[in-house]
């Protein structure tokens, strides 16, 4: 694509390539994702303002490892090298890097080491978030350090007279505190970008957009009546009016109550068309005996399909399955461009059959959650739809760990649904990105009554987060905490003991499967 600025990422298959994008997007800068392979003549062509080189799974001294073309170095471009991709500019100028014996993930405070236009305006022991493994022993000739962790000697570096940069840490991340201050620093100092770029009106053009693919044939959306696909039905609904069906499966795996209060809901608040189709057996029966994570959310992907499919037969002309994928779950399912690992197949995506003859159509493949929430509450969406929490497609499947049975998806209903009313009654349900219980496959013992009791572990999960991608668990009055666990453990007959999750994304997911 012709744009006379912009910035080239090149990605080594980090799960936050995108949020790079999406940064750089935020301080109106056009950029691209390339692969790390992408041909070094292009780029002389293309005279990007900048380059970034991405984090990536994988460690520059692998065997395998992703690879640039060493001439980059010498392109009189500014790169910026972020984790992985400041371990290559160390391996590629003579540096090293080696596994450090203490693996760092998560939070750390960073010390700045005299000044650098990169880390102009950013507060000494600024946190920052980490995630690696590697780190570098040796910093390459004409190289300075410009600052240091407690556990990263190496945490950043310069080269100003090429202007190359290296950073250990993401400042993509939302936990980043300075990240934005950082990549801006990046784009208008040391690139010399200008931001002048706004990204048109995603409304309008999807607006066309769809008109134009779908024509006077149909389009059903699978409408949970979460945030993405009840933004989708909307947006979608001023393309295509009453050529879209919007249909909402009860899975059997909905939380207390939700199915009808979703499909309640949106009849009371839209004038769109509605389907309600109850396959709860179906689910259940396909999912019986399966206790494997992936296979769990292999089989419900298949499931959906397959009902959509059968009611789509039921509307001629229904040519197209509308869904709320977001750009979370792509990068986390599949390999986008570069070589990402597959953390977990998100039902919408990878769980999809190979053959399907729904054609998908996907607005907000590219977006991010509250980029989401921004286009619902542009599109005047009650702030009711907008504020819930997620929830994943396969629902309580990956809350019940292990097998997952009639009776234990009743228990963890109960249990869920108490803390979920607790967090409102509190007032601080708006505080939190996103909070559940989850049903442990562990049975501890206790005393009730003066009697034995060997029952079920539950654990509850609350997390804040912008976007999904990096999370961290939320700090609740040991009050509040005290109240659910003896209202839970009171009521619902079946569990015996409550604990709370204090982990950070990375290294956990939000979700236990
Ligand atoms: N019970 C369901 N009935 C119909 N479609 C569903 C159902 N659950 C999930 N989907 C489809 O799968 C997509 C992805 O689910 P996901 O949970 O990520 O999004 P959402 O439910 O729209 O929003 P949120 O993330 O806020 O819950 C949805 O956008 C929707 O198209
Ligand atoms: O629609 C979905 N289908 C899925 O298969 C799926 N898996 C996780 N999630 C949701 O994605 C966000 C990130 O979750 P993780 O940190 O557990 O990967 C969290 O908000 C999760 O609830 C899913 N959503
Ligand atoms: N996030 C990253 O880019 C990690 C880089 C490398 N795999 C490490 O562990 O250090
Ligand atoms: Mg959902």
């Amino acid at each position: 694509m012709e744009h006379p600025q912009k910035i080239i990422i090149l990605d080594f298959g980090s799960q936050y390539t995108q949020l790079i994008a999406r940064r750089i997007r935020e301080s109106k800068v056009y950029s691209e994702i390339h692969p790390h392979h992408y041909d070094l003549n292009k780029i002389i062509e293309e005279r990007p303002k900048g380059i970034i080189l991405s984090g990536g799974p994988m460690s520059v001294y692998d065997e395998d490892a992703p690879v640039v073309d060493k001439k980059i170095f010498e392109l009189g471009i500014p790169i910026l090298g972020i984790c992985y991709g400041m371990q290559l500019i160390a391996r590629y100028n003579g540096g090293n890097v080696e596994p450090a014996s203490n693996r760092e993930y998560g939070k750390a405070e960073i010390n700045i080491i005299g000044d650098d236009n990169l880390l102009k305006d950013v507060e000494n022991n600024s946190v920052v978030w980490m995630s690696h493994g590697d780190y570098i022993t040796e910093l390459p000739n004409d190289y300075k350090i410009i600052a240091r962790t407690e556990n990263s000697p190496i945490c950043a570096i310069s080269n100003p007279a090429k202007k190359i940069y290296g950073l250990q840490f993401h400042p993509e991340v939302v936990h980043s505190k300075d990240g934005k201050k950082i990549i801006d620093n990046f784009l208008f100092d040391l690139c010399g970008c200008k931001p002048d770029w706004t990204p048109g009106n995603f409304i309008e053009n999807t607006i066309d957009e769809v008109k134009k693919l779908v024509g006077d044939k149909k389009a059903i959306c699978a409408l949970s009546g979460g945030v993405d696909s009840s933004v989708a039905a909307v947006l979608l609904h001023k393309a295509l009016g009453k050529n879209l069906i919007n249909i909402h499966v009860d899975t059997g795996l909905m939380r207390k109550n939700e199915s009808n209060d979703v499909v309640k809901m949106f009849k009371e608040n839209f004038d769109i068309e509605l389907v309600h189709v109850d396959a709860s057996e179906l689910f259940l029966e396909r999912l019986q005996g399966v206790t494997d994570p992936e296979k769990k959310r292999k089989i419900i992907g298949n499931t959906f399909i397959e009902v959509f499919e059968k009611e789509a037969k039921k509307f001629e002309d229904a040519e197209f399955l509308v869904q709320g994928t977001l750009y979370p779950d792509v990068i986390e399912s599949v390999s986008v461009k570069g070589k990402s690992v597959t953390i977990k197949t998100h039902h919408n995506v990878g769980g999809l059959p190979e053959r399907m003859n729904l054609k998908l159509i996907e607005p907000f493949r590219e977006l991010f959650k509250d980029e989401v929430r921004e286009i619902g509450l542009k599109l005047g969406i009650p702030e009711i739809f907008i504020k819930r929490h997620p929830f994943p497609g396969p629902g309580l499947a990956v809350r019940v760990l292990g097998e997952i049975t009639k009776e234990r998806l009743d228990i963890l209903r109960e249990a869920d649904d108490i803390f979920i009313k607790a967090l409102h009654e509190d007032g601080i349900y708006d505080n939190i990105w996103q909070a559940f219980a989850v049903l442990l496959p562990v049975q501890s013992v206790g005393v009730m009554g003066d009697a034995r009791t060997y029952e079920n572990v539950l654990a509850l999960r609350a997390v804040t987060s912008t976007d999904g991608m990096t999370a961290d668990w939320y700090r609740f009055d040991h009050r509040f905490l005290e109240k659910v666990s003896n209202r839970i453990i009171r009521s619902v007959k079946g569990i015996n003991r409550v604990v709370y999750d204090i982990s950070s994304k990375p290294p956990s997911t939000i979700e236990w499967e």
